[in-house]
């Protein structure tokens, strides 16, 4: 019996018992939860498949073959390959197990299985597949993607047609979802952008369409959803990571300097047009920029919107690392993997000790940088430029 928590560990993690990525769209990020009374669908079963491989206590050997009698069953039916021989040790206490089971329907064999991983994960606190609360109110729209996988939570920006600009509905959406990574079982969490970009910064559509009389109140309202907004990032207590799949304007580069690690593409860019559009730096760039690359440089990028290359933005302490845009995924993929089987526990308390120290005066910096664009909102010059980038006359 010595080799059979072996062997099925190894099963488990060799994708023999399958585990489905698990994407969620806003607003229907919900966790399939089965109780006893509810018949088991594949996805609970592919959910607790998941949730085996994540469980921290190793259940015994006993369960093992269990769980693995339980889920033949549940895929093939009833035993009824031959026996193997006496000396075969763990194949015939796997064959025993399964063929105990006589013809249990492969229905209840399936919840059966469901049934017991809930109990194992209750009592050894699973960690690794997002497990969000069912009852937590995700509102929000198909411009934001969160998937849960391999000890990661991944919010992805979605809007590749329109270069991944950000509404209001996804900063709240973001929010939402990091509000949910902080406290789901995953040990890290990814912002990624879909298509080509990613992310163009602020929608320069927010600033139209604002009745005369409710200008200043839409500015005012602006100032406070982008300070809790940064506000997020500051808080954030797991380790960050930016995977940069592409070029990036404003505030998604200003952000950067909040992330723990920020992964790019040789393909993508970074520029911070502010004085072009009669804005100011936000997201705490004012204080990031020219501590990590210096106070000249940071003028470059934040007054001149000087547009840096990633092995640029790499030397200036901006991007952790730049990869070939052939090989980006795969690459980073598999670091952040390894990354995400480290302690979590050890990660988040070390993240706190680097962030804590600073954490007073990002939230001072932030709360002052977005009181600044409040009154740049109402200035003409950039109402102008916003003018002008919708009448199609500025590329910035
Ligand atoms: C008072 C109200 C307050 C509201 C709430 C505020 C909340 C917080 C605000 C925080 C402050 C943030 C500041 C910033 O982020 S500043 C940076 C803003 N971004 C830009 O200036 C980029 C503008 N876009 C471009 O310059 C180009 O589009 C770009 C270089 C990104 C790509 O050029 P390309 O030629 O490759 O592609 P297109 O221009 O054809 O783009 C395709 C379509 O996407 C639309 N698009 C792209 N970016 C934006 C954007 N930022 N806002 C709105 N729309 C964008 C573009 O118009 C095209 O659309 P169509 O296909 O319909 O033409």
């Amino acid at each position: 019996m010595a080799g059979v928590a072996g062997r099925l560990a190894r099963r488990w993690c060799s994708g023999a018992l399958r585990s489905p990525l698990q994407i969620t769209r806003f607003p229907a990020l919900q966790l399939h939860v089965c109780g006893p009374a509810m018949r088991a669908s594949q996805k609970d079963f592919e959910n607790a498949m998941n949730q085996v491989k994540l469980l921290k206590k190793d259940p015994g050997n006993e369960v093992k073959l269990k769980l693995y009698a339980l889920y033949k069953q549940a895929t093939e039916g009833p035993c009824n390959v031959p026996k193997p021989g006496v000396l075969d040790f763990i194949n015939k206490a796997k064959w025993d197990a399964w063929h105990a089971l006589g013809s249990l329907p492969k229905e209840t064999a399936r919840q059966n299985y469901v049934d017991l991983v809930s109990s194992l994960s209750a009592s050894s606190e699973s960690s690794g597949q997002v497990t969000p609360a069912a009852d937590r109110k995700q509102p929000g729209s198909d411009a934001l993607v969160v998937t849960s996988r391999d000890g990661i939570t991944t919010i992805t920006l979605n809007r590749p047609d329109k270069k991944n600009a950000l509404t209001p509905q996804m900063y709240h959406d973001i929010m939402l979802a990091l509000e949910a990574a902080s406290k789901d079982d995953s040990a890290i969490t990814v912002l990624t952008g879909n298509g080509d970009y990613y992310c163009s910064g602020n929608d320069l559509t927010n600033f139209t369409d604002i009745p005369p009389g409710e200008v200043e109140e839409r500015a005012r309202s602006g100032a406070v959803l982008l300070r809790d907004f940064v506000d997020c990032f500051i808080d954030f207590p797991k380790p960050l990571v930016a995977v940069v799949n592409g070029p990036a304007v404003g505030i998604s580069v200003t952000l950067l300097g909040l992330f723990d690690i920020v992964y790019a593409t040789d393909r993508a860019t970074f520029h911070t047009p502010f004085s072009h559009l009669g804005q100011s730096p936000e997201g705490c760039s004012s204080y990031t920029f020219p501590k990590m690359m210096g106070p000249s440089k940071a003028t470059e990028m934040l007054v001149f919107g000087k547009k840096l290359t990633a092995r640029e933005a790499c030397t200036q302490g901006l991007v952790t690392e730049v990869f070939p845009d052939s090989t980006f995924q795969k690459e980073v993929w598999v670091r952040l993997k390894a990354y995400s089987k480290l302690p979590p526990n050890a990660m988040r308390i070390s993240k706190q000790v680097i962030r804590n120290r600073e954490k007073e005066k990002l939230h001072a910096i932030n709360a002052e940088e977005s009181s600044i664009l409040q009154e740049r909102w109402l200035s003409d010059e950039c109402m102008n430029a916003i003018v002008n980038f919708l009448s199609k006359k500025a590329k910035l």
